[in-house]
């Protein structure tokens, strides 16, 4: 069997995946890409030496597929594959809420699935890929999953029963801190710095803070102890923070996340 992988559908998170994967050493001659424009196939070409085909060329030539259009395009998707898609291959699904039933009862019988819900920094080799075998997947397909997602960044197992949860907390994790961090420059404006000097403090608070959460072995809440002086100005921010309802906004919001995740369980709707 061939070692080629092919991503189907490579919008944002296919093309940061096919990124990562060149970065990890695969060869682009064993990259397969698909595209619902040419343009955009063309584009994908052009920046990383890869091929583009018809998803049915896909299906056929490359041993892993992994499938990357919106939810609500995936039926369509897999519609067109199924008749090409031999029952050893390997689907990999990037789709939020889409359990691997929705691929099974679509696939020949006994196609391995293996579901995956990455984020954006796979860009920066710094991802987290949440991973859940579909009822066909084996150690072996689990195992391969891993050799494509780990180079860029961390991979968790879960049952798929906690899919909809990691998708809230970790595929649309790093939009929520992008938002903090508009929101806090927003802030430094009102307090008279320039907006790029406000932006530079605000990141580089962000990146020590998330490189002591990581390395320190501490609870978040020593940490913030640890910047909170008596009388001091972090316990007045604190305590606007939490007059403003700051963490019940933040729970409500992950909460809502995760039930449009699951909402796309069936492909959802715009
Ligand atoms: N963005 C993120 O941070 C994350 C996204 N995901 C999941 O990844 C998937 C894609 O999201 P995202 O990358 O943001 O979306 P994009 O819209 O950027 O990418 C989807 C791509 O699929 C293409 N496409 C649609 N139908 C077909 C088809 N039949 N054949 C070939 N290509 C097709 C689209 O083409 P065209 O542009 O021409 O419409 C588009 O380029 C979603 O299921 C999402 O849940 C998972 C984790 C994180
Ligand atoms: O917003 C979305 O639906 C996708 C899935 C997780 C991150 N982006």
């Amino acid at each position: 069997m061939t070692q080629k992988i092919a991503v189907l559908g490579a919008g944002k998170i296919g093309e940061a995946l096919l990124s990562g994967m060149i970065r990890a050493g695969w060869s682009s001659s064993d990259l397969l890409v698909t595209a619902r424009r040419p343009e955009r196939a063309e584009e994908l070409c052009v920046r990383h030496g890869v091929t583009a085909v018809t998803n049915a060329e896909a299906a056929k030539a490359a041993d892993t597929l992994i499938l990357a259009v919106k939810p609500q395009d995936m039926a369509a998707l897999l519609d067109e594959l199924a008749p090409h898609v031999p029952a050893d291959r390997l689907v990999i699904s990037a789709a939020a809420g889409v359990p691997t039933t929705f691929f099974e009862e679509r696939l020949a019988e006994g196609t391995p699935v293996v579901r995956v819900m990455p984020n954006t920094p796979v860009l920066v080799d710094e991802g987290m890929s949440v991973i859940s075998a579909g009822t066909h997947a084996t150690e072996a397909h689990l195992a391969r999953t891993e050799e494509i997602f780990q180079p860029v960044g961390k991979t968790l197992r879960v049952p798929e029963s906690q899919q909809d949860a990691a998708t809230a907390l970790s595929g649309s994790g790093p939009a929520y801190f992008y938002f903090l961090v508009e929101a806090m420059t927003d802030a430094g404006i009102l307090l008279g710095l320039p907006r790029d000097k406000a932006h530079d403090l605000i990141v580089q608070a962000a990146i020590g803070a998330s490189v002591m959460l990581r390395d320190s072995g501490e609870h978040p809440v020593k940490l913030r102890e640890a910047v909170t002086s008596p009388a001091g100005t972090t316990i007045n921010a604190i305590r606007e923070l939490e007059r403003h309802g700051v963490r019940a906004a933040l729970i409500a919001a992950l909460e809502a996340a995760r039930d449009r995740s699951r909402e796309l369980a069936s492909g959802g709707s715009n």
